[in-house]
């Protein structure tokens, strides 16, 4: 991708748009894209501040979760809207890898720590929290300075810089909050369709999160890598010729 500051054409999904039609379009997809980013900035630095005050005032990170759930679960469920995005072809990025990370996220907010209130307090859910909540300020900051055609470097390097980090320290929140989740599914069998049934089918909520962990393996390193290519692309202007979805 290259950046506003360099070529001064701003996001890709408004370039190129050469008759009126497509001109209004790209102005309307322009406009909702700055509107959305810059809502997802502001949600995520209130979801930080809200925080940070948690912490500083308690002193402790028991009832955090629970005190900053209402904006997590409003805020990462509206990025559901990316998949959209990407599915409409507003903005320029492949509807799979963006559906994966989505997916993943809504899946630990609402079927996991939503879910089983029990492990709610582990430290395992604030890592994921703080890496999330510093990654999607850095990146929405980034999509909205991009489209303003006013990206400072600052933002562009922490974008492309952070997530070496980051995306490890995450999905360490992450796998060890599903693992801490495991002894209560297993014991309330929440989730879970045992035979018989009217529907003849089982299903078996411990075993699909055991699943669930081992499809990290192969798919976090494709996100990563994905990101690595960004970032030799934007940083370093190297052109990389990806596969369509
Ligand atoms: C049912 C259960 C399922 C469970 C499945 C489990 C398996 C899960 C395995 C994987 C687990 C991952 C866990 C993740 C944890 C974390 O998130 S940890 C925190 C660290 N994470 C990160 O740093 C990654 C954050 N996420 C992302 O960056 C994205 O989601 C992404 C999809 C990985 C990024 O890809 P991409 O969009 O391709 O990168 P960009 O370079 O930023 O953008 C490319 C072009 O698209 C434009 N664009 C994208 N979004 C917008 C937008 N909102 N507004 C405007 N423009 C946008 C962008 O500008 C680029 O366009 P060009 O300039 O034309 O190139």
């Amino acid at each position: 991708m290259a950046s506003s500051e360099e070529d001064g054409s701003g996001n890709g999904s408004v370039e190129e748009k050469e008759n009126g039609k497509k001109r209004s379009l790209g102005a309307l997809a322009t406009a909702w894209l700055i509107f959305y980013n810059i809502a997802m900035t502001a949600g995520w630095l209130v979801l930080g501040i809200a925080m940070a005050r948690f912490y500083i005032q308690r002193g402790t990170h028991r009832g955090l979760f629970r005190s900053v759930q209402k904006i997590l679960k409003f805020f990462q469920t509206f990025a559901l809207l990316e998949v959209v995005h990407c599915a409409v072809g507003i903005v320029h990025t492949s509807v799979l890898v963006t559906g994966v990370q989505v997916s993943s996220r809504i899946f630990m907010v609402w079927f996991i720590a939503h879910s089983i209130k029990q492990i709610q307090n582990e430290e395992s859910v604030i890592l994921f929290l703080v890496v999330w909540t510093v990654t999607e300020i850095t990146r929405y900051s980034f999509y909205t300075f991009n489209l303003l055609n006013h990206l400072p470097y600052f933002i562009k390097w922490a974008r492309y810089n952070f997530f070496i980090i980051l995306y490890p320290a995450g999905v360490a929140g992450e796998l060890l909050t599903i693992y801490a989740a495991l002894p209560y599914v297993k014991k309330t069998g929440m989730y879970s369709l045992r035979l018989p049934n009217k529907y003849n089918v089982s299903f078996d909520y411990y075993y699909f999160l055991i699943i669930v962990m081992f499809s990290y393996i192969p798919l976090f390193p494709q996100l990563y890598l994905h990101m690595l290519r960004q970032r030799r692309k934007v940083l370093h202007g190297e052109v990389i010729v990806e596969k369509d979805d």
